[in-house]
Order: structure tokens, then C-alpha cells, then sequence
């Protein structure tokens, strides 16, 4: 029997206008008509349009056609829900489309579909669909027709965008001129960057993908056998996590950490990178503070062995304690709250030939060392977890293009040598081949904490995998994942203001995070 589940691996790949239209050359070349993959395509989105519709009361729906196939397909969609009963409005405020949706657009006439030229038109109808333009839009939207985007804005309707909200550039993500706010948007056969870039996240709504069976041998032939971009699922997610645990397991064989954390000014730090930490169910956990505050790390977290180090001043860490060594251990994770009166301890560390998690003022202090040349003499593997701001900072070269999240991280990983996580709503991750970007997160983690949460957890895993040399990168799909279904899962009980760090250590080892992955993949 056919076994559709060999196709979940296209929910991980992710292209641009140019990968997609060079990937429907492809069908049209080996005989796929165009008209029959528009019926094809059309006829999935009407149905998905009608599981979102079907329990509300509707009177009519508006559909927005455009001159091109993102039109075609609208066309082919208002003439179904037509037949199937729906009082449809068409409104296409272009007098010029391309042959395809010419055809379409006789043939509603000759129905008897309403057909309107001006967007206020659709002002009752009860959803909108938007099928004005898809990834052939190539200039800003401009003059009357942008003041008809933002007329259906204002409406606050329900809004099903085809493929993409018109007016969202298809790579960056960038709204151009003006854009449409969709409710969902039903990216077609393959996820397009713009689904996963934060510019156009206000514009996106719920995100879906309709597949239409583009053969896997036809997206190898465009994107190569290990696609460059990808989209992080559960399944990959949750693949390295390193459970469940052998039988004969014991403490040194799930991993040795050391967190290097905290000043004197920045306590909570130290102990939220330990709680994320304790999280990852590493082996060992060691954590060196300044001396002053390992009373309180010992008392929050009583299995972590608290090393207090000599401090300087005014409170950070100077230096380890003499006879101290970084051999012992399998990872280290080293930034969050040092201050950057820690600048030697840091170089130090950079120094070591152990796996590195750098965060925060850890980084703050790389940037100022010639942070690609630092990065690329490392003897071990590096993961940089910059926010933009510190991302900047050490990349200076490249902060002007961060305007496409995806290929800036992509080009960080491969100058500096170093698997590069590029946080922010949507977190993209960059390991030189590949570039990994989580689709789900929530603005409950946008607060100070959570980051040290993450770079706990990140080292705890690093720690555990090192040993059974699974790839590092895989590990930071996993915790990057975790880390924002956790947050999503802390939301859900205590409200998006409701989630401080402390509390989302609270819900990493929740069931419900490591059961969607089982529930999904095993039905
Ligand atoms: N290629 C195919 O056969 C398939 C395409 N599909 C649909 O077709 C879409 C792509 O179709 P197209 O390549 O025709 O592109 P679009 O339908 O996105 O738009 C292209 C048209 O819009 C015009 N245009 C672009 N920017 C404009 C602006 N700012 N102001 C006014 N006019 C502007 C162009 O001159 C062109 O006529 C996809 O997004 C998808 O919806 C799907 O049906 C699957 C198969
Ligand atoms: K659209």
C-alpha cells in the first residue's frame, strides 16, 4: 500500500522563487499540463479552505485575483466553492492576466460568478481569499491597488492567503510596498523562505502547507540530496535527543558539562543556564561562579557541583581556581551574566580544545578579539548563539544583511567555522552545509532569562552527545526546538506574560513536548 509518510520529509525543505520555479519547470517539461496542476492544486486548497469555514455561518466569500497563476488558482477556487453552494464574489483589479487565468476568468463569467473590479466590493463578505499575487510578485505594490490591501486589512476579515499574503516578498520575507494579513497562508508544494522569515511574520497568520506530489526526485535534482535550507519538525528534532537510555547507563556516560556563569551583578543568570541545564538530564554539571555567590547556586541547585572562582572587583569571574582543568570535562557552556570585566577567562576558554557553547557577554567579549580569525583556531566545535544585536557585533560586515535571517546565518557558519544560532522569534541555525530554522515559537520567551535557559540546555546535550559522537548539530535542532515547545506549552497554562526563565525550566521536561513528536510519528 502507498505510504504517504514517506512524504513528511518535504515539510523539512524550505526554497526560493527561483529553486520553486525551477522545480515546476521540471514537471512542465515532463508533461505535466500546467492547466491540470492548477485544478490539482486548486482542488486541495478548496478543501483546506473548507475545514477552516465549515463550522461558521457564512454568507459570501470575496476572492482577490491577481493577473498571474497565484490568480489562476483563485479562480479555480471561487468557481468550486461556487458549485458547491457558496455565494461568491470575484474581485480582479487588473484588466490584464496571463493566458491560464484568462481561460478561468470566461469560464466564471460565463457561470454567472459576481465579478467586481473594486476591492471595496468584498466589504460584506464573510472571509476573503487572496489570490492576488504568489511568488511572482516583482515590484512593490503601489498607488490604488495598495490602498485596496489596506482597506481589507482594516476590515480585520478572515483572510486565506494562496501560497503567500500578496505583497510578501518571496526569499526575504519583506513586505513590499504593502501586504496582505492573512489569518492562514497555504504555502503551495514547498515551504518558501518567506514562511519562515520574522519580516513577514505579522503578515503570515497560521502557516500550512498544501503538497501537491511534486516528485521527491524532481526537488534532489534542485536542491541537491541534503537540501542547504531546512525546516526543523519534531521527528528531526527529536531524532539525537539522547534517549531512551541504555539499560547499564551511569552518570559519566550521559555527559560531564561545565557552565562558566554568573557576577556578581547577574546571579539569576548562572542559576537559569544550570536549570536548563539540569533539564538535559546531563551526567555531570559543574558550574563555576565568582566565590561570592556559590552559596546561592549550591542552594538552587544542589546535584550541580558549584566551583567558586576568584572574582575580580567589581564581582566577575578573574580566573579558575589554581589547579583547575577544562580536560575533565565534555562541554562547556560559557557567557551568560560574566560581564565583560571577564575578558580573560574568556579568552581562555576559547582557547580550550573542549566543545564550546558561547552566549551572551561571551560573546560581547569575543567580538572584540577578532572574533571569525578566534572562531575558525578553535581545535573543537563552537556554537554561537548571538541575538542580532550581539550577532552585529561580531559580524559587523554582515549586519546589513539580516534582512533575510536564513542566508545571513548560512553565511556566518561558513565564515566563521562555527555552528551559529541566530536567535529571535523564528531562530535559524547554521552549521556551514546547512541552515535550520525552527517554524514555531512564541512571544512569551521574548524576556531576559530565557536565553540562559537555552544555553544550559544546549550544553547539557552537547555534553551527552560528544560522547556517542553524534553530529553536533543535530543536538542544536533539538534543544533550539525544545527550548520554544516549551515555551509554547508554558503559555498555554500561564498566559505570554506568564513565562519568566525560571518558570519555562519548569516545562522543558514536560510529556506533552516529547509525546507530540511520538503521537505524530507513530498514529
Ligand atoms: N507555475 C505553476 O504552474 C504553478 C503555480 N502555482 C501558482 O502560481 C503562482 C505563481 O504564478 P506566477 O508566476 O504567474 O506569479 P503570480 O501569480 O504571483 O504573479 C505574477 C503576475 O503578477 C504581475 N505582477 C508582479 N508584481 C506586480 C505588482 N507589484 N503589481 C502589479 N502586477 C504585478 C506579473 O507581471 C505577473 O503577471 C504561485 O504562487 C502559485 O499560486 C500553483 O498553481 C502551482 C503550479
Ligand atoms: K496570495
Amino acid at each position: 500500500m502507498f505510504n504517504r509518510k514517506n512524504r513528511t520529509e518535504i515539510q523539512q525543505f524550505v526554497v526560493t522563487a527561483q529553486q520553486m520555479q525551477a522545480i515546476e519547470t521540471r514537471l512542465f517539461d515532463a508533461g505535466m499540463p500546467v492547466a491540470a496542476l492548477m485544478e490539482k492544486v486548486a482542488g486541495r486548497i478548496t478543501q483546506r479552505i473548507l475545514s477552516k469555514i465549515e463550522s461558521i455561518p457564512i454568507n459570501s466569500i470575496g476572492v482577490l485575483v491577481g493577473p498571474g497563476h497565484n490568480g489562476g488558482d483563485a479562480l479555480v477556487v471561487a468557481r468550486e466553492l461556487h458549485f458547491l453552494g457558496y455565494s461568491v464574489i470575484v474581485c480582479c483589479p487588473f484588466s490584464k492576466r496571463k493566458e491560464l487565468a484568462e481561460s478561468h476568468f470566461q469560464y466564471i463569467t460565463s457561470l454567472g460568478i459576481l465579478i467586481e473590479e473594486n476591492i471595496e466590493s468584498l466589504q460584506n463578505c464573510d472571509v476573503i481569499i487572496d489570490g492576488m499575487f504568489g511568488f511572482g510578485l516583482e515590484r512593490p505594490i503601489t498607488d490604488e491597488l495598495a490602498e485596496g490591501v489596506n482597506v481589507i486589512n482594516s476590515w480585520k476579515k478572515r483572510v486565506f492567503s494562496i501560497d503567500l499574503p500578496s505583497g510578501i516578498h518571496t526569499d526575504t520575507g519583506e513586505v513590499l510596498g504593502t501586504a496582505i494579513k492573512a489569518t492562514y497562508t497555504f504555502c503551495l508544494g514547498l515551504w518558501k523562505f518567506a514562511c519562515l522569515q520574522e519580516s513577514a511574520l505579522e503578515y503570515l497568520g497560521k502557516v500550512e502547507l498544501i503538497d501537491f506530489d511534486i516528485p521527491l526526485a524532481d526537488i534532489e535534482e534542485i536542491l541537491g540530496k541534503t537540501p542547504e535550507f531546512r525546516r526543523i519538525t519534531p521527528e528531526i528534532a527529536m531524532a539525537d535527543l539522547p534517549i531512551p537510555r541504555s539499560l547499564t547507563s551511569h552518570k559519566y556516560k550521559n555527559g560531564n558539562l561545565l557552565i562558566v556563569a554568573g557576577s556578581h551583578r547577574y546571579t539569576g543568570a548562572a542559576i537559569l543556564a544550570g536549570l536548563g541545564a539540569r533539564a538535559s538530564g546531563v551526567g555531570m554539571l559543574s558550574i563555576a561562579v565568582p566565590n561570592s555567590i556559590k552559596p546561592l547556586l549550591s542552594t538552587q541547585l544542589p546535584e550541580a557541583l558549584i566551583v567558586g572562582c576568584p572574582e575580580t572587583e567589581d564581582g566577575a569571574i578573574l580566573d579558575f581556581p589554581s589547579h583547575f582543568s577544562l580536560d575533565q570535562f565534555d562541554a562547556i557552556a560559557c557567557g551568560p551574566g560574566l560581564t565583560q570585566s571577564a575578558t580573560s577567562l574568556v579568552q581562555m576558554i576559547l582557547e580550550c580544545s573542549q566543545p564550546l557553547v558561547l552566549d551572551a557577554d561571551g560573546l560581547n567579549i569575543l567580538a572584540q578579539l577578532d572574533p571569525i580569525s578566534t572562531l575558525s583556531q578553535r581545535q573543537a566545535a563552537t556554537i554561537i548563539t548571538p541575538h542580532p544585536g550581539e550577532f552585529k557585533r561580531l559580524f559587523p560586515e554582515l549586519g546589513e544583511e539580516l534582512k533575510n535571517r536564513i542566508l545571513v546565518t548560512k553565511k556566518a557558519a561558513q565564515q566563521s567555522g562555527s555552528i551559529v544560532v541566530l536567535k529571535g522569534a523564528r531562530v535559524c541555525i547554521g552549521t556551514g552545509e546547512t541552515v535550520w530554522i525552527n517554524p514555531e515559537s512564541t512571544p512569551a520567551l521574548a524576556r531576559g532569562g530565557t536565553g540562559d535557559v537555552l544555553t544550559g540546555l544546549l550544553g547539557g546535550l552537547l555534553a551527552a552527545v560528544v560522547l556517542n559522537q553524534t553530529p553536533l548539530d543535530s543536538i542544536v535542532k533539538t534543544a533550539v526546538w525544545w527550548h520554544a515547545q516549551a515555551g509554547i506549552e508554558a503559555e498555554k497554562d500561564q498566559t505570554q506574560l506568564g513565562v519568566d526563565g525560571f518558570t519555562l525550566t519548569q516545562y522543558l521536561n514536560l510529556k506533552p513536548i516529547q509525546s507530540r513528536f511520538f503521537n505524530e510519528s507513530h498514529p
